[in-house]
Protein backbone atom coordinates (compact mmCIF):
# COMPACT_ATOMS: atom_id res chain seq x y z
CA UNK A 1 0.00 0.00 0.00
CA UNK A 2 2.25 3.22 -1.07
CA UNK A 3 0.05 5.42 -0.40
CA UNK A 4 -2.49 4.20 2.12
CA UNK A 5 -4.72 7.35 3.38
CA UNK A 6 -3.37 9.68 0.78
CA UNK A 7 -5.79 11.96 -0.62
CA UNK A 8 -5.68 11.90 -5.03
CA UNK A 9 -7.32 13.88 -7.26
CA UNK A 10 -6.73 13.23 -10.79
CA UNK A 11 -8.65 15.19 -13.65
CA UNK A 12 -10.11 13.63 -16.52
CA UNK A 13 -11.02 10.72 -14.42
CA UNK A 14 -13.87 8.84 -15.84
CA UNK A 15 -12.19 7.13 -18.42
CA UNK A 16 -8.76 6.19 -20.34
CA UNK A 17 -5.73 6.70 -18.67
CA UNK A 18 -6.75 9.29 -16.03
CA UNK A 19 -9.55 6.34 -14.66
CA UNK A 20 -6.75 3.45 -14.71
CA UNK A 21 -4.59 5.74 -12.78
CA UNK A 22 -7.74 6.26 -9.95
CA UNK A 23 -8.50 2.30 -9.72
CA UNK A 24 -5.02 1.49 -8.87
CA UNK A 25 -4.41 4.65 -6.58
CA UNK A 26 -7.24 3.21 -4.84
CA UNK A 27 -5.71 -0.08 -4.38
CA UNK A 28 -2.81 1.29 -2.81
CA UNK A 29 -5.09 2.76 -0.11
CA UNK A 30 -5.66 6.87 -1.67
CA UNK A 31 -8.49 7.66 -1.23
CA UNK A 32 -9.45 9.48 -4.33
CA UNK A 33 -11.61 12.09 -6.35
CA UNK A 34 -12.52 12.51 -9.86
CA UNK A 35 -12.68 15.85 -12.22
CA UNK A 36 -14.85 14.74 -15.56
CA UNK A 37 -16.31 16.53 -18.57
CA UNK A 38 -17.77 14.20 -20.12
CA UNK A 39 -21.07 11.86 -19.24
CA UNK A 40 -22.35 11.14 -16.15
CA UNK A 41 -22.69 7.64 -16.23
CA UNK A 42 -19.02 7.26 -16.96
CA UNK A 43 -17.75 9.25 -14.04
CA UNK A 44 -20.63 7.47 -11.90
CA UNK A 45 -19.35 3.61 -13.00
CA UNK A 46 -15.40 4.81 -12.51
CA UNK A 47 -16.65 5.74 -8.64
CA UNK A 48 -18.31 2.29 -8.54
CA UNK A 49 -14.98 0.74 -9.66
CA UNK A 50 -12.95 2.57 -7.36
CA UNK A 51 -15.48 1.65 -4.07
CA UNK A 52 -15.11 -2.05 -5.78
CA UNK A 53 -11.71 -2.36 -5.62
CA UNK A 54 -12.08 -1.20 -1.53
CA UNK A 55 -11.47 2.38 -2.06
CA UNK A 56 -13.44 6.21 -1.18
CA UNK A 57 -14.44 8.42 -4.29
CA UNK A 58 -16.03 10.85 -5.70
CA UNK A 59 -16.79 13.02 -8.82
CA UNK A 60 -17.15 16.29 -9.31
CA UNK A 61 -17.70 17.89 -12.70
CA UNK A 62 -15.88 20.60 -14.06
CA UNK A 63 -14.41 22.06 -17.06
CA UNK A 64 -10.60 22.48 -16.59
CA UNK A 65 -10.15 25.12 -19.36
CA UNK A 66 -12.02 27.29 -16.76
CA UNK A 67 -10.09 28.48 -13.82
CA UNK A 68 -13.14 28.41 -10.86
CA UNK A 69 -13.14 24.02 -11.56
CA UNK A 70 -9.61 24.04 -10.14
CA UNK A 71 -10.84 25.70 -7.06
CA UNK A 72 -14.00 23.60 -6.64
CA UNK A 73 -12.05 20.24 -7.03
CA UNK A 74 -9.71 21.45 -4.62
CA UNK A 75 -11.97 22.50 -1.97
CA UNK A 76 -14.24 19.24 -3.19
CA UNK A 77 -11.49 17.00 -1.80
CA UNK A 78 -10.49 19.21 1.25
CA UNK A 79 -14.65 19.13 2.37
CA UNK A 80 -14.66 15.04 1.79
CA UNK A 81 -11.39 14.22 3.38
CA UNK A 82 -10.03 17.26 4.87
CA UNK A 83 -7.02 17.65 2.57
CA UNK A 84 -4.84 16.77 -0.47
CA UNK A 85 -1.62 15.04 -0.83
CA UNK A 86 -1.48 14.01 -4.61
CA UNK A 87 -2.39 15.84 -7.72
CA UNK A 88 -2.75 14.06 -10.96
CA UNK A 89 -2.77 16.32 -14.07
CA UNK A 90 -4.49 14.32 -17.01
CA UNK A 91 -7.33 15.86 -18.41
CA UNK A 92 -6.65 16.52 -22.12
CA UNK A 93 -7.68 16.48 -25.66
CA UNK A 94 -6.12 15.67 -29.36
CA UNK A 95 -8.29 16.39 -32.08
CA UNK A 96 -6.04 15.86 -35.16
CA UNK A 97 -6.23 17.40 -37.74
CA UNK A 98 -3.47 19.04 -40.47
CA UNK A 99 -1.73 22.27 -39.76
CA UNK A 100 -2.34 24.52 -42.56
CA UNK A 101 -5.94 25.15 -42.05
CA UNK A 102 -6.46 24.15 -39.09
CA UNK A 103 -9.23 25.71 -37.40
CA UNK A 104 -8.49 28.77 -34.37
CA UNK A 105 -11.09 27.17 -32.49
CA UNK A 106 -9.44 24.02 -32.76
CA UNK A 107 -5.68 25.20 -31.89
CA UNK A 108 -7.47 28.13 -28.71
CA UNK A 109 -9.43 25.25 -27.01
CA UNK A 110 -6.35 22.75 -26.85
CA UNK A 111 -4.33 24.83 -25.70
CA UNK A 112 -7.41 25.80 -23.28
CA UNK A 113 -7.71 22.42 -21.95
CA UNK A 114 -4.50 20.78 -21.94
CA UNK A 115 -2.28 23.52 -20.95
CA UNK A 116 -4.33 26.80 -18.94
CA UNK A 117 -6.24 23.98 -17.59
CA UNK A 118 -3.10 22.37 -16.22
CA UNK A 119 -1.63 25.55 -14.33
CA UNK A 120 -4.85 25.73 -12.99
CA UNK A 121 -5.35 23.23 -11.59
CA UNK A 122 -1.99 22.41 -10.57
CA UNK A 123 -1.82 25.88 -9.09
CA UNK A 124 -4.82 25.36 -6.95
CA UNK A 125 -3.25 22.10 -5.94
CA UNK A 126 -0.43 23.58 -5.08
CA UNK A 127 -1.93 26.10 -2.88
CA UNK A 128 -3.69 23.86 -0.83
CA UNK A 129 -0.23 21.82 -0.60
CA UNK A 130 1.53 24.72 1.13
CA UNK A 131 -1.87 25.67 3.42
CA UNK A 132 -1.66 22.32 4.97
CA UNK A 133 2.23 22.86 5.41
CA UNK A 134 4.79 20.06 5.34
CA UNK A 135 4.51 16.55 7.15
CA UNK A 136 6.64 14.81 9.78
CA UNK A 137 7.91 13.16 6.43
CA UNK A 138 9.03 17.32 5.18
CA UNK A 139 6.54 16.53 2.23
CA UNK A 140 3.28 18.05 1.87
CA UNK A 141 2.57 17.28 -1.13
CA UNK A 142 2.81 15.12 -4.93
CA UNK A 143 1.86 16.55 -8.21
CA UNK A 144 2.15 14.17 -11.48
CA UNK A 145 1.35 15.51 -14.99
CA UNK A 146 0.32 13.41 -17.62
CA UNK A 147 2.69 14.56 -20.59
CA UNK A 148 3.12 12.78 -23.50
CA UNK A 149 5.96 11.56 -25.37
CA UNK A 150 5.09 14.11 -27.76
CA UNK A 151 6.22 17.01 -25.66
CA UNK A 152 9.63 15.20 -27.62
CA UNK A 153 8.87 14.96 -31.01
CA UNK A 154 6.32 16.11 -33.30
CA UNK A 155 3.09 14.64 -35.26
CA UNK A 156 1.84 16.05 -38.93
CA UNK A 157 -1.69 16.30 -37.29
CA UNK A 158 -0.77 17.26 -33.93
CA UNK A 159 0.68 20.66 -33.90
CA UNK A 160 -1.18 22.16 -32.07
CA UNK A 161 -1.39 19.17 -29.52
CA UNK A 162 2.43 18.26 -29.45
CA UNK A 163 3.17 22.33 -28.21
CA UNK A 164 0.68 21.82 -25.25
CA UNK A 165 2.71 18.37 -23.95
CA UNK A 166 6.01 20.49 -23.85
CA UNK A 167 4.56 23.60 -22.42
CA UNK A 168 2.87 20.63 -19.95
CA UNK A 169 6.63 19.21 -18.81
CA UNK A 170 8.08 22.30 -18.83
CA UNK A 171 5.23 23.40 -15.85
CA UNK A 172 6.79 20.43 -14.15
CA UNK A 173 9.91 21.17 -14.49
CA UNK A 174 9.08 25.37 -13.19
CA UNK A 175 7.16 24.12 -10.72
CA UNK A 176 9.66 21.84 -9.26
CA UNK A 177 11.66 24.63 -8.75
CA UNK A 178 8.77 26.84 -7.39
CA UNK A 179 7.32 24.30 -4.94
CA UNK A 180 10.87 22.76 -3.96
CA UNK A 181 10.95 25.08 -1.06
CA UNK A 182 7.17 23.98 0.22
CA UNK A 183 8.13 20.53 0.33
CA UNK A 184 6.20 19.62 -2.99
CA UNK A 185 7.53 17.23 -5.92
CA UNK A 186 6.27 17.88 -9.35
CA UNK A 187 7.19 15.20 -12.14
CA UNK A 188 6.08 14.13 -15.19
CA UNK A 189 5.19 10.92 -17.09
CA UNK A 190 5.20 10.96 -20.82
CA UNK A 191 3.08 8.06 -22.32
CA UNK A 192 3.60 6.60 -25.41
CA UNK A 193 0.69 5.56 -27.99
CA UNK A 194 -1.69 4.13 -25.55
CA UNK A 195 -5.00 2.85 -26.72
CA UNK A 196 -7.79 4.76 -25.29
CA UNK A 197 -10.60 6.98 -26.62
CA UNK A 198 -8.16 9.83 -27.59
CA UNK A 199 -6.97 8.54 -30.74
CA UNK A 200 -9.63 5.56 -31.45
CA UNK A 201 -10.33 7.14 -34.43
CA UNK A 202 -7.08 7.61 -35.31
CA UNK A 203 -5.84 4.27 -35.08
CA UNK A 204 -8.80 2.86 -36.69
CA UNK A 205 -6.57 3.22 -39.83
CA UNK A 206 -5.22 -0.42 -39.99
CA UNK A 207 -1.79 0.77 -41.54
CA UNK A 208 -1.62 3.10 -38.93
CA UNK A 209 -2.04 1.31 -35.77
CA UNK A 210 0.30 -1.46 -37.62
CA UNK A 211 3.27 0.64 -38.20
CA UNK A 212 2.38 2.42 -34.73
CA UNK A 213 2.72 -0.90 -33.02
CA UNK A 214 5.91 -1.67 -35.31
CA UNK A 215 7.91 1.14 -34.00
CA UNK A 216 7.63 -0.18 -30.08
CA UNK A 217 10.23 -2.48 -28.94
CA UNK A 218 8.04 -4.40 -26.42
CA UNK A 219 5.68 -5.17 -29.03
CA UNK A 220 2.32 -3.75 -28.34
CA UNK A 221 0.51 -0.51 -27.73
CA UNK A 222 0.40 0.85 -24.02
CA UNK A 223 -2.89 0.25 -21.84
CA UNK A 224 -4.15 2.54 -19.49
CA UNK A 225 -3.17 0.39 -16.89
CA UNK A 226 0.81 0.99 -17.77
CA UNK A 227 0.54 4.45 -16.59
CA UNK A 228 -0.43 3.25 -12.86
CA UNK A 229 2.82 2.10 -11.76
CA UNK A 230 4.72 4.98 -12.88
CA UNK A 231 2.17 7.00 -11.22
CA UNK A 232 2.10 5.46 -7.90
CA UNK A 233 5.95 5.87 -7.78
CA UNK A 234 6.53 9.46 -8.32
CA UNK A 235 3.29 10.17 -6.23
CA UNK A 236 5.00 7.60 -3.31
CA UNK A 237 7.08 9.90 -0.99
CA UNK A 238 8.95 6.67 0.26
CA UNK A 239 9.71 5.56 -3.32
CA UNK A 240 10.35 9.09 -4.99
CA UNK A 241 11.07 11.29 -2.30
CA UNK A 242 14.29 12.61 -4.19
CA UNK A 243 12.53 12.63 -7.44
CA UNK A 244 11.29 15.99 -8.57
CA UNK A 245 11.39 17.89 -11.58
CA UNK A 246 11.69 14.52 -13.09
CA UNK A 247 10.32 13.51 -16.52
CA UNK A 248 9.70 9.64 -17.29
CA UNK A 249 8.36 7.99 -20.70
CA UNK A 250 6.38 4.99 -20.54
CA UNK A 251 6.06 4.55 -24.15
CA UNK A 252 7.40 0.70 -24.62
CA UNK A 253 10.54 1.83 -26.30
CA UNK A 254 8.78 3.77 -29.16
CA UNK A 255 11.28 7.19 -28.23
CA UNK A 256 14.40 5.51 -28.62
CA UNK A 257 13.95 2.91 -31.64
CA UNK A 258 15.24 5.22 -34.17
CA UNK A 259 16.25 1.90 -36.78
N1 LIG B 1 -3.74 7.87 -25.26
C1 LIG B 1 -2.51 8.22 -25.61
O1 LIG B 1 -1.88 7.63 -26.52
C2 LIG B 1 -1.83 9.33 -24.88
C3 LIG B 1 -2.49 10.18 -24.05
N2 LIG B 1 -1.81 11.18 -23.41
C4 LIG B 1 -2.50 12.09 -22.53
O2 LIG B 1 -3.19 11.35 -21.54
C5 LIG B 1 -4.25 12.16 -21.04
C6 LIG B 1 -5.49 11.31 -20.93
O3 LIG B 1 -5.92 10.95 -22.23
P1 LIG B 1 -6.52 9.52 -22.59
O4 LIG B 1 -6.87 8.79 -21.38
O5 LIG B 1 -5.62 8.90 -23.57
O6 LIG B 1 -7.82 9.93 -23.40
P2 LIG B 1 -9.37 9.90 -23.03
O7 LIG B 1 -10.06 10.63 -24.11
O8 LIG B 1 -9.79 8.51 -22.73
O9 LIG B 1 -9.42 10.71 -21.68
C7 LIG B 1 -9.30 12.10 -21.65
C8 LIG B 1 -10.00 12.59 -20.42
O10 LIG B 1 -9.91 14.01 -20.34
C9 LIG B 1 -11.19 14.52 -20.09
N3 LIG B 1 -11.35 15.87 -20.58
C10 LIG B 1 -11.26 16.33 -21.85
N4 LIG B 1 -11.51 17.65 -21.89
C11 LIG B 1 -11.76 18.02 -20.61
C12 LIG B 1 -12.10 19.25 -20.01
N5 LIG B 1 -12.22 20.37 -20.71
N6 LIG B 1 -12.29 19.28 -18.66
C13 LIG B 1 -12.17 18.15 -17.93
N7 LIG B 1 -11.86 16.96 -18.45
C14 LIG B 1 -11.65 16.90 -19.78
C15 LIG B 1 -12.12 13.57 -20.82
O11 LIG B 1 -13.45 13.70 -20.38
C16 LIG B 1 -11.48 12.24 -20.46
O12 LIG B 1 -11.90 11.81 -19.18
C17 LIG B 1 -4.37 13.35 -21.98
O13 LIG B 1 -3.78 14.47 -21.36
C18 LIG B 1 -3.53 12.92 -23.19
O14 LIG B 1 -2.98 14.04 -23.84
C19 LIG B 1 -0.47 11.35 -23.56
C20 LIG B 1 0.23 10.52 -24.37
C21 LIG B 1 -0.39 9.45 -25.10
C1 LIG C 1 -3.53 10.83 -29.14
C2 LIG C 1 -2.29 10.23 -29.72
O1 LIG C 1 -2.52 8.96 -30.21
C3 LIG C 1 -1.24 10.10 -28.69
O2 LIG C 1 -1.21 11.25 -27.92
C4 LIG C 1 0.01 11.44 -27.53
O3 LIG C 1 0.34 12.27 -26.75
C5 LIG C 1 0.93 10.47 -28.19
O4 LIG C 1 1.96 11.15 -28.72
C6 LIG C 1 0.12 9.84 -29.24
O5 LIG C 1 0.31 10.52 -30.44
Amino acid sequence: MLLKDKVLLVTGGSKGIGRGIAVAAARHGAKIGINFAGDEASAQSAVEEIKAAGGQAFALRGDVSKPESATAFVAAAVEAYGRLDVFVNNAGICPFHGFLDMPVETVDRTIAVNLNGAYYMCQAAANQMVKQGKGANGFAGSIVAVSSISALVGGEYQTHYTPTKAGVLSLMQSTAIALGKHGIRCNAVLPGTILTDINKDDLADLKKREYMEARIPLGRLGQPEDLAGPVIFLASDELAGYVTGASLLVDGGMFVNLQ
